[in-house]
């Protein structure tokens, strides 16, 4: 049996502020850093050991992974970061405050940008200020890589390409694997574990800073999964709820 630790960054800035946030580049929060310390002594206390780290190109979930590894005394164990991992593109929308584009466009359209898995938000100009495709990070993406906007689908096709080229082979060849992302990219991560249905992805949310454990056969399909240090039921949402059958 294989096991390996999703987790969402710890709680950021713009959450705090309501803001549709991609691939802005912005900080936790004082929450937040509180967040990803008791991840790691949670972790830690629970006896987990990782060799290899994952995270995206965004400061949120690389210092959340950082203080879990600092925490569990594993701040030196291989790590990469990659974009594929970055947040949902949200496109026009990225900066904008999420109760105030609610009263603009209305509940059912803001819904559909934040959770249906095909609908795209307005795309972003490539004049827009926040095209940020010549920020150094992004030199390696091909022509048409970098995104204007995204839905969950194009998401998890990225996510997937990475999963496939990097991370399950290191799951696969017996690594101790953390990963430590985003709310969308973990979405889109366990829609795949998880064969959830389009149709049954849209009210999961999974929560900042808590440690979520897939167990995984030996050909990577899950056999149940937990977030760590949890008490009580989960609130509704909260955990993916649809296990693939055993003979995916
Ligand atoms: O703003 C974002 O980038 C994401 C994650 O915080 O928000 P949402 O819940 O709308 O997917």
């Amino acid at each position: 049996m294989k096991k390996i630790v999703l987790i969402r960054h710890g709680q950021s800035v713009w959450n705090v502020e309501n803001r549709f946030t991609g691939w802005t580049d912005v900080d936790l929060s004082t929450q937040g850093l509180d967040e990803a310390r008791e991840a790691g002594e949670i972790l830690k206390k629970h006896g987990y050991v990782f060799d290899a780290a994952y995270t995206s190109v965004l400061k949120r979930a690389i210092r959340t992974l950082w203080i879990i590894l600092h925490e569990m005394d594993l701040l030196w164990i291989p790590e990469q970061k990659s974009w594929l991992l970055n947040e949902r593109h949200y496109g026009a929308l990225q900066g904008l405050n999420k109760a105030e584009t609610a009263a603009k466009y209305g509940e059912e359209q803001v819904h559909l940008w934040r959770r249906s898995v095909d609908v795209r938000p307005p795309a972003l100009d490539v004049t827009d200020p926040r095209y940020v495709a010549a920020d150094p990070r992004y030199i390696g993406l091909k022509e048409g890589e970098f995104p204007l906007t995204e839905n969950l689908e194009d998401t998890e096709a990225r996510v997937l390409k990475y999963w496939n080229a990097e991370i399950a082979p290191a799951v696969s060849s017996g690594k101790q694997v953390i990963i430590a992302a985003h709310g969308n990219t973990l979405r889109a991560l366990v829609k795949y574990l998880d064969q959830i249905p389009p149709d049954g992805i849209a009210d999961l949310n999974i929560p900042t800073g808590i440690p979520l454990v897939y167990e995984l056969d030996d050909e990577l399909k899950p056999i149940r999964h937990y977030y760590l240090g949890w008490e009580g039921p989960y609130p509704n949402g909260q955990i993916p709820t649809h296990i693939a059958p055993a003979t995916r």
